[in-house]
């Protein structure tokens, strides 16, 4: 058994984390912390260590070396700390037996602020069908039972790990909606695991972008979405703009340049750009993962990410 510190506010604590599978290092020294109350982004590219991460959280792996505590306690040891967390993740199996009745059931008695109002809404929202069994629902509907438990558990620590995979654009945009409600009403700390950046970007209060099992951004999402620009035009004065700044990403087209710049997007940036005839946009938060994570990389498609 561990014994919590009692000096910390945050609900996890990660420190200098290291996980190795045979001769894979799924996270190398990761160290942070999630503070109550807010939605975190958790992103990065395919197998950069997002999952292996998340598991730990949820007392279901623990680091080859470091520290992980979860409520001040080691997850993997203390079933308390485990029982306030909730992980939803892709393709959750259950016994070939069980209904979604059974599931909910299950929820119900497992986590202590369990809503049971609120499931019924969201299984009626999502036309889930009591009885079927799970293994014979289709991959909308699975994800729907799972955003079900995560958002019903009320759990103090949720976890979701690509919580959207067979949702239509209208489903998801039915969960995000749902969470930041009940997230205001409730308040808990949420991992949200996800691909579709732009589509969760205003939902963020912190942003967390894991490359090649590194921690390689850790930022609150509104100074991200004033860190990075755009600035577009002539190749010279796009060049000379750009002079001293430092560039995140390139691209030339006969003699037009853009050009993203790690720099912020102040009036006088704008107004610098304007009097020489430069166009200015801020990037989106993908595009600023994507140029974190070297994904633009020639070789790389963006749809790594
Ligand atoms: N149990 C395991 N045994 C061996 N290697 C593993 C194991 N779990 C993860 N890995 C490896 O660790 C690395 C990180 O995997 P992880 O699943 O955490 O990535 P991810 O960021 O969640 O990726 P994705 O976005 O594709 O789900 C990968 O190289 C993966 O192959």
């Amino acid at each position: 058994m561990t014994t919590p510190d009692p000096t910390t506010t945050s609900v996890v604590q990660v420190r200098g984390v290291t996980r190795i599978f045979g001769k894979t290092t799924a996270l190398d020294s990761v160290t942070f912390d999630l503070e109550p109350g807010r939605i975190h982004g958790l992103l990065g590219r395919n197998g950069a260590g997002k999952t292996t991460l998340m598991q730990m959280l949820a007392g279901h792996d623990r680091p080859s070396s470091g520290q992980v505590r979860v409520f001040g306690h080691d997850p993997y040891e203390h079933a308390a700390a485990a029982a306030r967390t909730c992980f939803v993740r892709e393709g959750q199996r259950y016994p070939d037996e069980h209904r979604v009745c059974h599931v909910i059931a299950t929820a119900a008695a497992v986590f202590a602020n369990w809503d049971a109002d609120l499931a019924d809404s969201l299984l009626a929202t999502y036309k889930l069908p009591m009885r079927r069994k799970v293994k014979k629902l289709s991959r909308g509907m699975q994800s729907a039972l799972g955003i079900t438990l995560g958002l019903a558990s009320r759990a103090p620590l949720t976890i979701f790990d690509e919580p959207y995979l067979g949702l239509d654009a209208v489903a998801r945009q039915m969960f995000y909606d749902q969470l930041l409600t009940d997230v205001a009403e409730h308040p808990r700390t949420v991992i949200l695991s996800t691909h579709l950046i732009d589509e969760i970007g205003d939902l963020l209060d912190r942003v967390l972008v894991i490359d090649d099992g590194k921690l390689v951004l850790d930022e609150e999402a509104e100074t991200l979405r004033g860190r990075a620009f755009v600035v577009t035009g002539p190749a010279a004065a796009a060049e000379d703009f750009a002079d001293f700044r430092p560039v995140l990403h390139r691209e030339r087209l006969g003699g037009f340049a853009r050009i993203t710049l790690d720099a912020p997007l102040s009036d006088e940036n704008r107004s610098r750009a304007h009097a020489a005839g430069l166009e200015i946009e801020p990037i989106s938060l993908q595009q600023l993962v994507i140029h974190t994570t070297g994904a633009d990389r020639p070789d790389l498609e963006e749809s790594a990410l």
